[in-house]
């Protein structure tokens, strides 16, 4: 997961691949919430790993219920309807929607002594309507703050199940699901839920009612208005479940192959068109805009069909959340592109017909916004944007897919994290799909001579970037040992030999670790002697070009900090930013003797620096690829810098590099 505060994406161009998609939000969480409640163990399989299923996970162990874990599966013993830890209990939700509610009214009526809360958005989300129908039941539920929204403090219920339960279903369609999800637990006698007003997102409770099936429950429906849970009714495990993968979050790769899988198809893997969940109706939404779309059992595959995509005018309230993708592809369209009613996306993560209106037109869309519709026009002109994600998963990824613009601005996403709601690993699958001609992967060179300390520098530069790091000394320093570990000399005469190893150097960067072969040699890289030899092997112009391949290959999206010697002057000439890191010998001396002291490593600093100054002498007066600044080289003395300073020096640079610096 990208944890950094922006992720810049540049432009991307095609779409290739396989992408396997995380599981199901609304299936996961109900499936551990009915788990829970059931009689028996449950073994789920391929269950969401994130923001949403980690609380429902959370406030199930603080029930009492017991829950293990290994990967994707997780063991849940239920509680057979008696809660083991019935309070005082305080319940941190989130921003979970399918926690909050279901867990409200599964709590209200086995009563206890609970406080539901989440994030401050979730004391924006309403909840009253499903309060209103509890407390019809007689259940005690106390408003802690603003009368309709959490924080919700629940008591102990007398029951009342005679008469209708009437819920309002315009607003949510999960305090419908929720009641459903619940009421089981007390069906000592028929139980009626009346729904008051047009019900939207109706899909989301055919998912539950699907899923209440599979825990034993067949619920009566007439329509849409009323649903009765026969007397008798008790929720009993199936043993095993699965969870499909999410079909909303299947919706982005499906834009996706509409926009950029050009060459072949782009396959989606974890579920296919008769998925139990709504979103998965998106599809018709993306052929029509012009995706071909072709289902396989848990499979789709997805390619571009007609280009521009067709603007439409759909009704969305099937597929609210997969609808806001709609609204970026509507970006790629011929024509205006109407979403219809969508009120509720006023009410989720954040409101989300204001946010879209805003974010897209900060790419230049022409967006008209109204109390249930949003109607997007494509740009005429691209412009970067720097995309506000409202702590909003799915603005953060629909926004995404805005980095294929034809124009080839960039976009850059804020807050990027936020994206753990729902899908942890999304911009990592985004990657690993897009492609780009690699004149477009950005790189920042960070050169300069020994213990300046551009190690340091280019990896928290990295880090504050989401960039990959390529520490390329470590190259030189992983050559040099590999060859000593061969018994090979360092010298001339054995250059070839040395090359064809380099070539051939299962390296790998773990954050801060050097991997070789599986093993790790961080520490035994770090020595002045691996340094001394590193220096040796690096003049040696056969291993240099066998390591220039394997440099290269480091340039992968979303971007690259690469540190070293030559990186600005013969690896990555064209690089956007190019850094020549210098601080005067004698501290650079000092720097390194503070290293070695405080790793115990005794030291005299006089030798040190004499060091230093011979392999800068052979570094610079080497005849192949010398060391000096190249040309388009900012010179960065840091002499008398901090670390911090040069960090927020480099990304100052680079920030105005970038054209979106006041979008
Ligand atoms: O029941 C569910 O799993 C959901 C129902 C929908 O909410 P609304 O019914 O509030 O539209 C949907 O937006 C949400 O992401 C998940
Ligand atoms: C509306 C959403 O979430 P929640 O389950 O919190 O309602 C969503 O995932 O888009």
């Amino acid at each position: 997961m990208f944890s950094t505060e922006f992720l810049d994406l540049p432009p991307l161009q095609t779409a290739a691949g396989t992408v396997h998609l995380p599981g199901s939000k609304s299936i996961s969480n109900r499936v551990l919430l009915l788990a829970a409640l059931s009689a028996g163990r449950t073994t789920v399989h391929d269950l969401l790993d994130s923001d949403d299923t980690r609380v429902m996970l959370d406030a199930l162990r603080q029930l009492g219920c017991g829950v293990k874990r290994s990967g994707s599966t997780a063991h849940i013993t239920g509680l057979d309807g008696r809660i083991a830890a019935p309070g005082p209990l305080k319940l941190f939700l989130g921003n979970a929607g399918t926690a909050m509610r279901p867990l409200t009214a599964a709590l209200a009526v086995l009563g206890g002594d609970f406080e539901l809360d989440g994030v401050p958005r979730m004391r924006e989300r309403p909840i009253g309507d499903l309060v209103d129908a509890l407390r019809q039941l007689g259940c005690s539920i106390e408003d802690l703050g603003q009368p309709g929204y959490p924080p919700l403090r629940i008591g102990r219920p007398q029951l009342r199940l005679d008469a209708p339960i009437r819920v309002r279903g315009d607003v949510s369609s999960q305090f419908l699901t929720a009641l459903l999800l619940a009421l089981p637990l007390v069906a000592r006698q028929d139980i009626v839920i009346e729904v008051v007003g047009e019900l939207i997102s109706k899909p989301y409770v055919e998912i539950t009612l699907s899923l209440l099936a599979r825990f034993g429950v067949a619920v009566r429906r007439e329509g849409w208005q009323r649903f009765t849970l026969p007397a008798g009714s008790r929720l009993q495990s199936p043993g095993e479940i699965h969870v499909e993968a999410d079909a909303s979050s299947a919706s982005y790769f499906i834009a996706l192959g509409a926009i950029a899988a050009t060459a072949a198809p782009l396959r989606i893997e974890g579920v296919g068109e008769s998925s139990i969940q709504g979103d998965i109706r998106f599809i018709d939404a993306a052929r029509q805009m012009g995706a071909e779309v072709t289902s396989f059992a848990n499979a789709l595959e997805v390619r571009r069909g007609a280009w521009p995509l067709k603007a439409i005018d759909l009704d969305c309230n099937h597929i609210p959340d997969a609808a806001m993708t709609l609204a970026v592809m509507a970006l790629y369209a011929d024509g205006t592109t109407t979403l219809r009613n969508i009120a509720s996306w006023r009410v989720k993560e954040t409101d989300r017909i204001a946010a879209m209106a805003i974010e897209l037109r900060k790419l230049g869309a022409q967006v008209e916004e109204g109390a249930d519709f949003l109607r997007v026009a494509p740009p005429a002109r691209w412009r970067p944007a720097a995309i506000h994600t409202y702590d909003d998963h799915r603005v953060a990824m629909c926004f995404s897919l805005a980095a294929f613009n034809p124009a080839g601005v960039h976009v850059r996403i804020l807050d990027p994290r936020c994206v753990g709601k729902t899908f942890p690993d999304y911009f990592e699958a985004l990657f690993d799909t897009a492609r780009t001609d690699t004149p477009h992967i950005p790189v920042i060179c960070v050169d300069g001579p020994t213990a300046s300390g551009k190690g340091t520098l280019a990896s928290q530069l990295a880090q504050t970037l989401g960039y990959h790091y390529l520490d390329s000394g470590a190259l030189y320093r992983i050559t040099g040992l590999a060859a000593r570990r061969a018994g090979l000399a360092l010298d001339t005469a054995h250059e070839q030999s040395i090359a064809r190893l380099a070539a051939t150097l299962p390296v790998r960067f773990e954050g801060e670790r050097v991997i070789l072969g599986g093993e790790d040699v961080s520490e035994a890289i770090r020595s002045e002697a691996a340094g001394m030899d590193a220096s040796q092997v690096s003049a040696l112009p056969s291993v240099r070009s066998a390591l220039v391949e394997l440099q290269q290959s480091f340039r992968r999206l979303p971007g690259l900090v690469a540190d070293g010697r030559d990186m600005g002057t013969v690896i990555f000439p064209d690089a956007p930013l190019k850094v020549f890191l210098t601080a005067s010998a004698a501290r650079r001396a000092e720097r390194r003797h503070k290293q070695l002291i405080s790793k115990g490593i005794p030291a005299k600093i006089d030798v040190l620096r004499a060091d230093l100054e011979a392999r800068d002498a052979r570094d610079t007066q080497r005849a192949v690829a010398p060391l000096k600044p190249a040309q388009d080289a900012l010179l960065l003395d840091n002499s008398d810098q901090g670390i911090a300073e040069s960090v927020a020096q480099v990304l100052g640079w680079w920030e105005d590099k970038q054209s979106f610096r006041h979008a």
